[in-house]
């Protein structure tokens, strides 16, 4: 009998785009995968058992080994930390995090402040630049936070630019390029090792297609 394969999915505008890599790869997943609200959906044909977590989950699900892979942004990987192994860059869902604020304003020169989604991506980068910043920990709309005087940057995703833009931002540093990735959890690799390296072949296979 195959192995049981538990792989966590990010929920959100990752999701759509890690199905295609996947039925791009050949492998058949029901029509109405996309559209459902169920958490858990199993795929026996494929011998796979999809979670749907916070993208900002996916790595917990993997390091704790309740999924033997997930699908996380690199944002996610830099921020959480977790012990699990990066196999493959999906090169899907590509943007990158950056330090952006209002044009022509300086940071505040006693502890400026820095609004982030990615708390700790943004204190390393401000440290290894020798900058002492107060981190304010937003859950989204980050680019509201230097408009209305709760912060004088701040550090976050950009893809096209457009929300910068419209909310008469600059970007100022590119911090990191970020792609989706194919995660492992250490264990999983040991015991799993042949239908692992199964999905990542697949995928490389059609990723560099
Ligand atoms: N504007 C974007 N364009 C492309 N990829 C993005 C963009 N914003 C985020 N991403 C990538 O997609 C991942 C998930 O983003 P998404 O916006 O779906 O989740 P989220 O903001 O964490 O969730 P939620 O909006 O439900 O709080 C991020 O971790 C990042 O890797
Ligand atoms: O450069 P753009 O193409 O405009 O994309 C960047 C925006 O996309 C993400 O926000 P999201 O849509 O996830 O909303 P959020 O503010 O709730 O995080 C990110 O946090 C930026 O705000």
């Amino acid at each position: 009998m195959k192995d049981i394969l538990t792989i966590a999915m990010p929920k959100g505008r990752i999701f759509e785009d890690a199905v295609g890599l996947l039925r791009k790869a050949g492998y058949q997943l029901p029509p109405e995968f996309v559209d459902s609200r169920k958490l858990i959906i199993e795929v026996p044909e494929e011998s796979f058992r999809f979670i749907l977590a916070k993208p900002m989950d996916v790595t917990a699900y993997v390091e704790h080994g309740v999924a033997d892979l997930g699908i996380a942004g690199k944002d996610v990987m830099l921020e959480e930390e977790r012990e699990v192994y990066e196999v493959l860059d999906l090169q899907i869902s590509r943007c990158h995090l950056a330090v952006a604020g209002l044009p022509g304003v300086e940071m505040n020169d006693i502890a400026p402040k820095i609004a982030t989604k990615y708390p700790n991506v943004a204190s390393s980068y401000f440290r290894e630049q020798g900058e002492q910043v107060e981190i304010i920990k937003l859950n989204g709309s980050v680019e509201l936070a230097p408009l209305i005087g709760l912060a004088d940057r701040i550090v976050d995703i950009v893809s096209t630019g457009h929300t910068l833009k419209e909310n008469g931002l600059v970007e100022l540093e590119r911090i990191f390029d970020i792609t989706s990735r194919l995660i492992v959890n250490p264990v999983s690799y040991r015991l799993k090792d042949k239908p692992i390296d199964d999905i990542v072949e697949r995928l490389a296979h059609v990723v560099s297609t």
